[in-house]
């Protein structure tokens, strides 16, 4: 057994600290406010974000961060990425050298490009970085059905005590060195789920899904090899694994905010009607801006960034991608 302080309580964090305390640890869950914290000791449910996963008895809530952070063999950082920063900075003097911090959110950092571990490190430098990332929705994490995911770690130790942590018989966690390749993975494909779900509420079909996936996976892999990634890492859970689940599933909130658009929404109505944070819409610009700073052709992130920003029409963003310059797959002609 260990103690878990859970920073976060959105439907990830609910679905988590779910996991942890049938896995047989000690769980302290924050919220950061008091309305949710009295939501969570009412019910000991998150009624809002993850109704119908109902978490122990005995398990404590509050909304006092140095309390969550107190005596805890491991916190983990579930709150949405635009509040990474804030977050870490607010945890800092509550640290110990060497406690062990996961991030469990996805996103970059816009006007830094920094991935959440980065931000965690240069917040609360003391701290010891991990994140778990992967195919990974809280609806199906929060009934128990089997799930994969990678923890990655710059110490072996750090990753193993993840693992071991986190591992049980529905949810099986493979260790990683790779936190970069980890957090582009996750961090993009939510962009390309934005695409996917335009595309689906434009009525396209399955064949224009595919293909969005496809070459969504194709422009990650290219910005990756640039920034020296590990291929295999875009082609293990957190990269094609999470890309593959999250454009498909009937639970994603990237695909869905993406298919109200396609339906004619503007992107703050459909962000507004899907309630949970669309992590996609704040990736977006980071992406283009990895582009341009790496010289990387990445077509699909650069018209996400026009349909949500400059209100281009996705009719138009379509056609555009579709009336490219033809071009080689594999290219090693005899
Ligand atoms: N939901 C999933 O299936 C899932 C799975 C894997 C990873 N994630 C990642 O987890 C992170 C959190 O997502 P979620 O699904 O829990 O979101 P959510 O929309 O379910 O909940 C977000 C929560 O964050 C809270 N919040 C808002 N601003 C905050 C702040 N400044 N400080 C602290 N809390 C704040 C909100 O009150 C809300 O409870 C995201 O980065 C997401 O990509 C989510
Ligand atoms: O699919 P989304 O957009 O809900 O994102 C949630 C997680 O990242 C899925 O692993």
């Amino acid at each position: 057994m260990v103690r878990v302080g859970m920073i976060g309580s959105g439907s990830w964090g609910t679905a988590l600290a779910w996991l942890l305390a049938n896995n047989g640890h000690e769980v302290e869950v924050w919220s950061h406010k008091e309305e949710m914290t009295r939501m969570f000791r009412e019910h000991h449910e998150n009624t809002d974000k993850l109704p119908g996963v109902i978490l122990p008895e005995n398990m404590i809530f509050t909304s006092d961060l140095q309390e969550t952070c107190r005596d805890k063999d491991i916190l983990v950082l579930a709150v949405p990425s635009p509040a990474v920063r804030s977050t870490a900075k607010k945890m800092k003097e509550y640290i110990r050298f060497g406690q062990l911090i996961v991030s469990a959110s996805k996103g970059i950092e816009e006007d830094t490009l920094d991935y959440m571990t980065d931000i965690i490190e240069e917040e609360i430098p003391q701290a010891n970085v991990a994140v778990l990332s992967g195919p990974s929705h809280a609806e199906e994490v929060g009934r128990g059905l089997p799930t994969a995911i990678v923890a990655g770690a710059r110490d072996k130790k750090a990753a193993d005590m993840v693992q071991m942590v986190f591992m049980s018989p529905v949810f099986r966690v493979y260790t990683s060195s790779d936190l970069p390749g980890i957090q582009m993975g996750a961090a993009l494909k939510n962009v390309i789920a934005l695409a996917a779900g335009i595309a689906d509420g434009m009525g396209y079909g399955d064949n224009t899904k595919a293909a969005l996936i496809t070459r969504g996976s194709a422009e990650i892999a290219r910005l990756g090899s640039s920034m020296g990634v590990h291929m295999e890492t875009l082609y293990g859970l957190s990269g094609i694994g999470d890309l593959i689940v999250t454009c498909a599933s009937a639970h994603s909130r990237n695909r869905r905010a993406g298919y109200l658009m396609g339906q004619g929404k503007s992107m703050e109505e459909a962000m507004q009607e899907v309630r949970q944070v669309v992590e996609g819409v704040y990736s977006a610009k980071a992406g283009l801006k990895l582009a341009r700073e790496y010289q990387v052709e990445m077509p699909i992130i650069e018209a996400v960034n026009r349909v949500l920003f400059e209100d281009y029409p996705a009719q138009e963003a379509v056609k555009n991608l579709m009336l490219r310059d033809g071009k080689d797959e594999i290219a090693e002609w005899d």
